[in-house]
């Protein structure tokens, strides 16, 4: 069975009247990165704040790392970096001594190889050239980084990032996705929210969309790109007779326009639509499985669209 680094059981938030998350069952697994998405107001920021232990669930539990929440908190927060509001940084003082300030607040670090934990963390964001400049002359995405490189500063097994591109520049995006993507491949497990699918469309190899506080859809992408329906098309001069074949392979939705062929794919697998046109003799000039359309999913999911322009 997979190992799931994040789990959550029911995990539930009350605001008053209204729940922000209505208990949910998270499984994100061991080496994976997960997107956690939903539009803006479905209850991210709520679930990773609970996940965290920075507020209290209304109802349900959870685990990080194998280990129950909050009783293991203190074995397991260690392991564990968090992008939520940010550290406070000081807006005088440089990006190293920033660092150097966080490093010396942690209670578990090892003063002595502070100096070289800091260069390391800011190496590995790629801030080492700008790390005697100040804070306050950092860019967005510099600043961003900085938040980043100080959940780095000790070898984390899980990264819970909230929304950890908003408000970048495309340049700077592009800069920590990849380092998302890095720290990834090192081993590490990603859980991130985002309200763009595209995003997720990049770097998850999992999602989990939520909708008003609800979890209303949770695999791989794999998973959900197999469990849509496929599309097929073909280009032939000959479509009167491709349409035959496929009608009586059982596809649906078979139309023709001009030299094309299009149909709803089924359950069938598409190198046997190939082989039974080509036994009927048709000449094939092209056939295409359309990829399904995840923003057309999950706007059947939230009814509502993403911004897909991230
Ligand atoms: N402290 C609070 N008091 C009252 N309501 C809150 C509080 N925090 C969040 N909410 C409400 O809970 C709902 C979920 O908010 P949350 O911030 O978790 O959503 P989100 O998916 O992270 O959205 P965004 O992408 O805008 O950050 C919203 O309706 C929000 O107004």
């Amino acid at each position: 069975m997979t190992q799931l680094a994040v789990e959550s059981s029911g995990l539930s938030k009350r605001f008053g009247r209204q729940f922000a998350v209505n208990g949910i069952d998270l499984a994100v697994p061991q080496g994976s990165v997960y997107g956690f998405l939903g539009p803006n107001g479905s209850g991210k920021t709520t679930t990773i704040r609970m996940l965290l232990g920075l507020i209290q669930p209304t109802a349900g539990s959870h685990r990080l790392l194998g280990e129950g929440m909050p009783v293991a908190a203190g074995r397991v927060l260690p392991k564990v970096g968090a992008l939520v509001e940010g550290p406070a940084f000081h807006p005088y003082l440089s990006g190293r001594h920033n660092l150097a300030r966080l490093d010396a607040a942690d209670r578990w670090a090892d003063p002595r190889s502070a100096a070289r934990r800091v260069d390391a963390a800011l190496d590995r964001v790629g801030l080492l050239a700008a790390a005697t400049k100040r804070y306050r002359a950092y860019s967005l995405g510099m600043r961003q980084r900085l938040a980043l490189a100080a959940t780095l500063l000790t070898p984390r097994e899980l990264l819970i990032l909230d929304e950890p591109t908003n408000g970048l520049d495309p340049q700077g995006t592009r800069e920590v996705r990849s380092l998302i993507t890095t720290l990834a491949a090192d081993g590490a497990t990603v859980m991130l929210s985002t309200h763009l699918l595209s995003e997720v469309e990049q770097i998850c190899t999992h999602v989990g969309v939520m909708h008003q506080g609800n979890l209303v859809a949770q695999a791989s992408l794999r998973e959900l790109q197999a469990g849509s329906v496929q599309g097929v098309q073909v280009l032939t001069d000959q479509p009167e007779p491709a349409q035959r074949v496929l009608r009586e392979l059982g596809l649906t939705d078979v139309q023709i326009s001009r030299d094309q062929v299009t149909a709803t794919l089924g359950s069938l697998a598409p190198e046997k639509v190939v082989d039974a046109l080509v036994h009927a003799g048709v000449p094939v000039r092209g056939f295409t499985v359309q990829a399904p359309d995840l923003e057309e999913l999950f706007v059947s999911l939230t009814g509502k669209g993403f911004n897909i322009n991230g």
